[in-house]
């Protein structure tokens, strides 16, 4: 077999995408040299973003297989170097794509990432785990998915995808989001926190640099849809969200609780205050199926009532004008919890569940409304009484 030549062995590992930027790493600078001998014994020196990249590995295995696929390659050598502060540099002027720096690419007039905030009235309802179902049901369907956990109070977004214990790599003051094994990138505001363990008390103005940091200084890519886990009820980050981002678009989840229900309903107002449209409401721990029954019967406790759901999608609808959907009655189900717990979310690990496939439905309706800059709001403000 004859040798292969420089070029093939280029073009194979412009295959080879970086795992946290999701772009060929013959485009971001990182393929430093490569010599082919006659023997077919390709020598490849690629340069990390940063010493101690977590991912060195995933680069290592992706790399050799690639140039080891291209014919007459019989062994390849891949040694691994870092990028210097003016190599690094340059791979921040590719990614920045010209864009001046803090600037929210989701809220620029031409972006066609959907944003989705998953808000609630109070804590404890389930809004991380639709959050994290719906971003993988989302995922599976094709789309490029980030989720940003922005809930002060929970950050368990992380821990729900399997990556609790990473941090992002930050290439100087670019921060690279968090791959998932689902193929979905995060980035947590715990993740920006010095130590996991510290609890956030930050006031307005630090949550507000705080949220910004994860929509601007963050290297989201090409994105389909952005999902935002929000704190639960009216609080500072809601309304710095509805001031950066007014085009994100609300889902609100609630239980059947009439309590719940009730400041579900208030979250829902606020988002529609700070200008964000409101496009459907969730309602989690619908129901327990009956263990004891046999499954034909379909019998359901109502452990937390019932119609929460129901009644907030009715009175948003009335209040807002326009019609806000019920989009999924999810049941109570131990297998989401197991999953969340750990890091295998419902939707991947039991799919045929009713509890996934009612989480299923909802990104079923969502991507059925197309991406682009249909359906998005047109900044005017609805009359908004709480
Ligand atoms: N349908 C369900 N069936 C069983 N367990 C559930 C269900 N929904 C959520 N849970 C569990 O309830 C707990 C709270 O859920 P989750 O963290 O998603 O709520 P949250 O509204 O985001 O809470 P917080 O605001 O405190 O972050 C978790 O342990 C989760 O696994």
């Amino acid at each position: 077999m004859s040798t292969p030549t420089q070029q093939q062995v280029m073009d194979a590992l412009a295959t080879v995408n970086d795992p946290e930027i999701k772009r060929p790493i013959t485009e971001l600078g990182m393929v430093d040299s490569v010599e082919v001998a006659d023997d077919g014994s390709v020598a490849v020196h690629v340069l990390l973003t940063v010493a101690g990249c977590p991912l060195k590995d995933t680069i290592n295995r992706d790399v050799t297989a690639a140039v080891t696929k291209v014919p007459g390659v019989a062994s390849v050598d891949l040694t691994l170097g870092v990028m210097t502060a003016e190599q690094r540099a340059g791979l921040k002027e590719i990614l920045s794509d010209g864009r001046a720096q803090r600037e929210i690419p989701f809220a620029q007039p031409g972006s066609l990432t959907k944003v989705y905030a998953i808000a609630s009235g109070k804590g404890g309802v389930g809004k991380s785990s639709v959050t994290v179902n719906l971003a993988l049901s989302l995922a599976a369907q094709g789309l490029r998915v980030g989720v940003v956990d922005a809930d002060i109070y929970g950050h368990s977004v992380p821990a729900m995808l399997g990556v609790a214990d990473t941090r992002p790599t930050q290439v100087d003051d670019l921060i690279m989001p968090v791959p998932t094994p689902s193929g979905v990138s995060v980035i947590s505001i715990g993740m920006l926190k010095p130590r996991r363990d510290q609890v956030v008390a930050w006031r307005g103005p630090m949550l507000d640099r705080a949220l910004v940091q994860m929509l601007a200084d963050v290297y989201w890519g090409d994105l389909d849809a952005l999902l935002l886990d929000l704190p639960p009820g009216t609080g500072d980050v809601a309304i710095s969200l509805g001031q950066h981002l007014p085009s994100a678009e609300v889902i609100v989840v609630t239980t059947p609780q009439e309590a719940a229900a009730e400041v579900a309903e208030r979250a829902g107002t606020m988002a529609s205050m700070m200008h964000q449209r409101v496009i459907g409401v969730v309602e989690n721990m619908s129901y327990l199926p009956c263990p004891h029954c046999p499954p034909e019967d379909d019998h359901r406790l109502e452990v937390f009532g019932s119609g929460g759901g129901a009644r907030v999608a009715q009175t948003l609808s009335e209040r807002f004008g326009y019609d806000v959907p019920l989009l999924a009655q999810v049941p109570l189900d131990i297998s989401l919890r197991e999953g969340g717990d750990v890091g295998k979310p419902i939707v991947e690990a039991d799919p045929t569940a009713p509890a996934a496939r009612e989480l299923t439905k909802i990104a079923t309706t969502l991507s059925g409304r197309g991406r682009g800059l249909a359906g998005m709001q047109l900044g005017l403000t609805p009359s908004s009484k709480f």
